[in-house]
């Protein structure tokens, strides 16, 4: 056996950028009744998610997780007995479609809490709760039965935990088990032990759980939401120690998790994520762009946006990548959005002004191709004094080196002086901590049109988004499929 090999760095272009499936974006969407097919290469060994990305379809329960095993004769970095595989994510009652209304209505109406906390698909909903109507409580249904994780005694587990919640930032934790993290969303990282993991959505981790604990009797697998408060009750499981029955529940109370705003401990697990000695792609010492996005929620009238740098986003009828390449550019507007807002310096992150203007744009991001460009994410107060949330953003396309994290306001000449340029984490998705930036690299080297965004269903919806292109005359021929929208009917034959 060896041991899988590093790949070029960056990862090489991937050539199927009409295989990303994000509507508006990259193709039309989808019609009822018809067939897409995705073609892409499957390019690194590791834990992936796919899901619809169609308004907010993702959390009406339209996802799954990938496993790309390593090539035949490759051994993992670490050892592991089994390979087990776990989603987590939320729940509303309100199908997402009365979501979206809700939140596009005058007066705004906000999704709120999630009913429930899923663990690989199973949750319940407290029968005793005030108001609710009897088809949608389920903890007295006897086909409910909570997640159960069997072991082994004394064999370890890699767990493959990805999470796609909706809202929710998560604790998750297994009773009186430590884990050691050996993977963050495809990348190995230097071993690093948790009792509880903090993961946000679109993100993926592998931990390794070794069943090394009192056999006689079963253990709490807990969920928890952080960052907002919130009433949302604890996802639980059972970690379930063969041959105990799977549904002896454990001697013990569910642990109760941390502080929904103890911030300190999730910033020191972003801080904590090194890659791997010896998987660490050289990152790219300076950088020929730097575009700073301040994220800031706004009210106008009645309604409510997130916006980046003052522009709330809109996805054009006519997906990007068919404008750009058919030079279509009159489906979308041509005024690019700043690399960093007028007044940058004087903004103050607590205490924004009380009447931010704003405005709605389609307009994207060119970047040159092959260049290296920072992004920072710079969080701040929302439009209530006192309150700055997490949000987990996503960049479609690359993984980025994410090459620091600060409080505060960032600092354009010092901050970076602090960069981790020696080891950084490879991710494709990373929160953005409350009061707090978050500063990405990454090579513009894969040609086509990328979305990058918050990866709550609400809050992109909410407008809180861009999008990036970058050497669009490399891109191939089309394929018809990604046609039938917008100004693209002219592509199809009748
Ligand atoms: O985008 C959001 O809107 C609400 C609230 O700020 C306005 O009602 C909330 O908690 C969000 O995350």
């Amino acid at each position: 056996m060896k041991f899988p090999t590093l790949q070029a760095s960056p990862p090489p272009p991937i050539d199927t950028p009409w295989a990303d499936g994000t509507e508006g974006v990259t193709q039309c969407p989808i019609l009822p009744g018809d067939t897409f097919r995705y073609k892409f290469v499957v390019d690194r060994a590791g834990t992936y998610l796919y899901h619809a990305h169609y308004g907010m379809q993702r959390e009406a329960g339209l996802y799954g997780s990938i496993r790309v095993a390593l090539p035949d004769g490759q051994a993992e970095l670490f050892a592991y007995d089994y390979d087990r595989s776990i989603i987590l994510n939320d729940w509303y009652h309100r199908s997402t479609y009365e979501q979206a209304t809700r939140l596009s209505s005058i007066p705004f109406l906000w999704v709120g809490d999630p009913q429930s906390l899923l663990i690989q698909g199973k949750g319940r909903f407290d029968c005793r709760t005030p108001g609710i109507e009897a088809n949608r409580c389920n903890d007295t249904n006897p086909e409910c039965s909570r997640y159960v994780f069997t072991v082994v005694p004394g064999k370890t587990y890699r767990l493959r935990i990805g999470s796609l919640t909706a809202l929710a930032a998560l604790s998750f934790e297994i009773e009186g088990h430590n884990m050691t993290v050996v993977e963050a969303d495809g990348h190995y990282v230097e071993p690093f032990v948790v009792n509880n993991l903090f993961i946000y959505s679109g993100e993926t981790y592998s931990v390794l759980v070794t069943a090394d604990q009192d056999p006689t009797r079963n253990y709490w697998v807990v969920s928890k939401m952080v960052g907002r408060d919130n009433k949302t009750p604890n996802g639980l499981g059972t970690f379930n120690y063969y041959p105990n029955h799977p549904s002896r529940s454990p001697p013990t109370d569910p642990p109760s998790g941390p502080r929904w705003n103890d911030v300190g401990p999730r910033v020191n697990q972003s801080l904590a994520i090194r890659s791997h000695p010896n998987y660490i792609h050289p990152v790219p010492q300076t950088s020929d762009r730097v575009i700073i996005l301040l994220n800031t929620q706004n009210q106008i009238n009645e309604s409510v946006k997130w916006a980046i740098n003052n522009i709330s986003f809109t996805l054009p009828h006519t997906p990007y990548l068919i404008s750009l390449k058919h030079n279509l550019l009159h489906t979308f507007d041509q005024t690019p959005p700043p690399d960093v807002i007028n007044g940058y310096e004087d903004y103050n992150i607590t205490n924004p002004p009380p009447y931010l203007s704003f405005t709605t744009s389609n307009s994207l991001y060119r970047l040159k191709f092959n260049t290296t460009v920072d992004i920072i994410l710079q969080n701040a107060n929302m439009k209530d004094p006192g309150y700055s949330e997490t949000h987990p953003w996503h960049l479609h396309g690359h993984d980025f080196w994410v090459v620091g994290y600060g409080n505060g306001k960032f600092n354009v000449s010092e901050d970076p002086k602090n960069y981790n340029l020696v080891n950084p984490i490879m991710k494709n998705t990373v929160p953005v901590h409350p009061y707090g930036w978050t500063a990405l690299r990454f090579v513009a080297n894969n040609p086509g049109v990328w979305a990058f965004h918050c990866h709550i269903e609400s809050h992109f919806y909410m407008g809180m988004g861009v999008v990036f292109e970058e050497g669009i005359e490399k891109v191939k021929k089309l394929p018809s499929s990604i046609m039938g929208c917008g100004d693209t009917k002219r592509f199809i034959k009748p």
